[in-house]
C-alpha cells in the first residue's frame, strides 16, 4: 500500500478543501451589472451555514491574538462577513455606509468602482484616536471601496492593520493599492 499523502497544500493559511468548498459554491454571473462584469455571487455562500461559519473562521484567522479594536465593513455585502468576523475577534463593528444613510455626523470619500461611482460615510465615532482596525468586505475589485474605507479610519486617527476579503480580483489593482503585506484573502482569482 501506498504511503499516505501529504496534507493538502495550505494557501494563505487556509485548507484546501474549504477553499475548493467555496470555490464550486460561489456563482459566477456574467454580465451584471453591466456587459463585460463577471459577478461574483455569494449568497450561496451565506446559505450553508456550516461553509458560512468556517468561511467566517477562516477570514478572522490571520488577525486573531492580534489586538484588533474595530472592525470596519462596508455596505451591504462587506457587513455580512464584517459582523461575524467582529464578533469572532471580540472587537467592535462599525458600519461604513453609502450616503445619506448615517444618522449622525459623517465624514465622506468618493471613489470609483469596476463599474461606476460612489461614496462611503463613517460616523465621526465609529473609530477612535489610536484605534486599531480590521477592514472587511466580500471582495476586492480596483480597491476603490477599500481605499476610501482606509482614508475614513486613518482621518479619524485610527490605524488601519489589516483587510479581510472572501475573494481577491488579482487581475485588477487593488492588491496592489492597499499593500501586498496588509491583505488577505481566501480566495484569488
Ligand atoms: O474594489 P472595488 O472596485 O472598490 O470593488 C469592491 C466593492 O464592490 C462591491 O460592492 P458594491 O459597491 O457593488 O455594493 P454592494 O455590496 O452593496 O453590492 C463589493 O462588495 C465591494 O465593496
Ligand atoms: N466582479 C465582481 N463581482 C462581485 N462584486 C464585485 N464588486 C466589484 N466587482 C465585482
Amino acid at each position: 500500500m501506498s504511503p499516505t499523502p501529504p496534507p493538502s497544500p495550505f494557501i494563505a493559511g487556509h485548507d484546501a478543501t474549504l477553499l475548493d468548498e467555496v470555490k464550486k459554491r460561489l456563482r459566477d454571473v456574467p454580465d451584471f451589472p453591466k456587459p463585460g462584469i463577471l459577478f461574483k455571487d455569494v449568497t450561496p455562500v451565506l446559505a450553508d451555514p456550516h461553509l458560512f461559519h468556517r468561511v467566517v473562521d477562516a477570514m478572522a484567522a490571520p488577525f486573531r491574538g492580534q489586538r484588533i479594536d474595530r472592525v470596519v465593513a462596508v455596505e451591504s455585502r462587506g457587513f455580512l462577513f464584517g459582523a461575524p468576523i467582529a464578533l469572532t475577534l471580540h472587537a467592535g463593528f462599525s458600519p461604513a455606509r453609502k450616503p445619506g444613510k448615517l444618522p449622525w455626523r459623517t465624514r465622506t470619500e468618493r471613489y470609483a468602482l469596476e463599474y461606476g461611482e460612489d461614496a462611503l460615510q463613517l460616523h465621526e465615532d465609529a473609530v477612535a484616536r489610536g484605534d486599531r482596525v480590521l477592514i472587511v468586505d466580500d471582495l476586492l475589485a480596483t480597491g476603490g471601496t477599500a481605499t476610501a474605507t482606509q482614508r475614513l479610519v486613518t482621518a479619524l486617527g485610527a490605524e488601519v492593520v489589516g483587510y479581510s476579503f472572501l475573494i481577491s480580483l488579482d487581475f485588477l489593482p487593488g492588491r496592489e493599492r492597499l499593500g501586498r503585506d496588509k491583505v488577505c484573502s481566501l480566495l484569488s482569482y
